[in-house]
């Protein structure tokens, strides 16, 4: 592929099993910090334009594309504006983690009922946030998750921090989750994370070559399974797309672009590739 290409001699190889074997390879993404850039708004996240354009083309040239995100199926499909794009007709988006599954053929959605304690977190939130002085946290009510969100506050790493104690006494008194990212804790069920969620749709395809992108801590599972797949001989690729917010990707990614536009250009340049051969 020509531009800017993986750095690592297992993506080399993985790159080179793309291009030799392209209907066996699966492209899964993340959605927000690498399809999509990351603004004060998480309602208003769209996926950048060139990056959708991208995946659409990619669509007829490899075996599977599915994006793997901690938003809700719907979310990621309406922000995505996946429904409405040629090419996708047989992409699946797997939301809350892989709860959660969205696939463009028959325009299916599976959604499991919302977990109780998610139900209580919901009531007792603010009340919390008034009594730590934190009325302007945005709350993201995701059904089945909740994300508490800084990144519009005056100084969102200290209300990030000042958040992490009594959040989670609160999810912990739910048997809940709390985990970070980018500005957000993120409190959710138990029990499954986007590197079980890949593994799963792996072997549900059957592909045998994978590239996983993403951006944030929420990702790292993922990348982990990719490793392990590589270990286990199916090529794979990882992609980061960087940004000053979260380092955690970079130094285990085969390539490191700059962040959603970054990816978008390098997508684009993949299906040119892949239309070339
Ligand atoms: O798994 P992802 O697709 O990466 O989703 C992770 C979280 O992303 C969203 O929050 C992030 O993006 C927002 C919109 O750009 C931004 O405002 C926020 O600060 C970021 O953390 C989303 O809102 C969360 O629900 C996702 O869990």
């Amino acid at each position: 592929m020509s531009g800017t290409g993986p750095v690592s001699d297992a993506g080399i190889d993985a790159m080179r099993t793309v291009m030799d074997r392209p209907e066996q390879t699966m492209l899964a993404l993340d959605f927000d910090g690498t399809l999509a850039p990351i603004i004060d708004d998480p309602e208003h996240a769209h996926a950048d334009p060139t990056a959708v354009a991208a995946l659409s083309r990619l669509g007829s040239m490899l075996g599977s594309i599915v994006v793997i995100t901690g938003r809700p199926a719907r979310t990621a499909v309406r922000l995505g504006g996946f429904r409405a794009a040629q090419g996708l007709e047989s992409m699946t988006v797997l939301g809350q983690y892989g709860v959660e599954r969205w696939d463009a053929a028959g325009d299916r959605f599976d959604l499991p009922p919302t977990p109780e304690g998610i139900t209580h977190l919901q009531e007792e939130l603010p009340g919390l946030l008034a009594g730590l002085g934190l009325d302007g946290v945005r709350i993201e009510d995701k059904g089945r998750a909740i994300g508490v969100h800084t990144r519009e506050l005056e100084d969102p790493a200290t209300a990030f921090d000042q958040l992490a104690e009594p959040l989670a006494e609160l999810a912990d008194r739910y048997d809940l989750k709390l985990e970070p990212g980018k500005n957000v804790w993120e409190i959710r069920a138990p029990g499954i994370d986007k590197g079980d969620a890949l593994r799963a749709i792996v072997a549900e395809t059957g592909v045998s070559c994978i590239i996983f992108a993403g951006d944030d801590l929420g990702d790292l599972p993922a990348f982990r399974a990719v490793e392990q797949f590589r270990t286990e001989g199916m090529p794979g690729l990882l992609v980061c797309s960087a940004s000053h917010e979260e380092d955690a990707l970079t130094e285990l990614a085969d390539l490191v672009v700059d962040g959603p536009s970054g990816v978008a250009e390098w997508l684009d340049r993949l299906a040119d590739s892949l239309a070339a051969r």
